[in-house]
């Protein structure tokens, strides 16, 4: 679904990723962790077309994107949610939803503000697809509340909601745990095995390594740019390399502890 082909990128004298190569099979939860500063988040928005690598290439569903605009990728099936939350906090949940929703829509600006019969009809459309959205995550009783209103647990909710409205192929989750309780956590790690049955691929930057251990296929591991491992959790767990770049000498009981064993 995904290839990631020697893709490096450099900010000035800083080199954020150097030579990472990886796939990302369909169906499947697929983490990518590494120390603070490792370059995950550059990674991140280079596959959702924030900005383009320096060199190499990567290709979606066989189709080269490392060089489109991302309102051209978001519609080939990649969605996305952020770190830093980007809902609209005076808009309702629905509204926020039905955001996402726009790319799919056929309705033109003047269609639109004209109220015709057919933008209407696929106003209606959409309100009851975001219901259902909202019913996914669990947060259909608070359709009409203002997105404002809510604490950061049901924030992601919604953030993830919204990026699922949008219809994707690909999903990236950004830290969709960051600063989650445990429980909240656990509901989380539910939801993402939910959407990947639903048919939807997965890819999860995150620091939470419980939640990573516990429902990725598979892990990509990054370290100062460059991948220094690439396995199963099992085999993350025990990688010497990794150990090492997380806690920056050799390996024993204590350390294996820290990433999730
Ligand atoms: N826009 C930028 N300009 C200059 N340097 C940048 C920029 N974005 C990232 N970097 C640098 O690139 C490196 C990788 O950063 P990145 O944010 O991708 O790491 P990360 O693994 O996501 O870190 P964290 O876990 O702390 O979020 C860091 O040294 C960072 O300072």
């Amino acid at each position: 679904m995904l290839e990631v082909k020697s893709v490096t990128k450099k900010f000035g004298g800083v080199i954020a990723n150097q030579d990472v190569s990886f796939t990302i099979e369909e169906n499947q939860i697929v983490g990518l962790i590494g120390p603070n500063g490792a370059g995950k988040s550059t990674l991140f928005n280079m596959i959702s077309s924030i900005f383009p690598p320096t060199t190499g290439e990567i290709f979606f569903l066989g189709t080269r994107i490392d060089q489109m605009p991302a309102f051209k990728v978001a519609p080939l099936g990649i969605s996305r949610t952020f770190q830093n939350l980007q809902v609209f906090k005076n808009m309702t949940l629905i509204e926020n939803v039905m955001v996402g929703q726009h790319i799919q829509t056929k309705t033109s600006i003047l269609g639109a503000a004209l109220l015709l019969p057919s933008s209407r009809k696929e106003e209606k459309v959409m309100y009851e697809e975001a219901m259902k959205y909202l019913q996914f995550v669990g947060l259909d009783s608070l359709y009409n509340h203002k997105a404002g209103s809510l604490a950061l647990g049901k924030l992601r909710l919604l953030e993830l909601a919204r990026a699922l409205a949008t219809k994707p192929k690909l999903l990236l989750l950004d830290e969709i745990a960051a600063g989650l309780n445990h429980k909240e956590t656990q509901e989380m790690s539910e939801l993402i095995k939910k959407v990947r049955d639903t048919g939807v691929t997965v890819f999860v930057v995150e620091h939470d390594m419980d939640l990573v251990m516990s429902i990725c296929d598979k892990i990509i591991v990054l370290d100062q740019g460059m991948k220094i491992a690439e396995g199963t959790p099992k085999e993350i767990q025990t990688n010497e390399a990794v150990i090492t770049a997380y806690l920056g000498t050799d390996i024993d009981e204590e350390k294996e502890e820290v990433i999730g064993s």
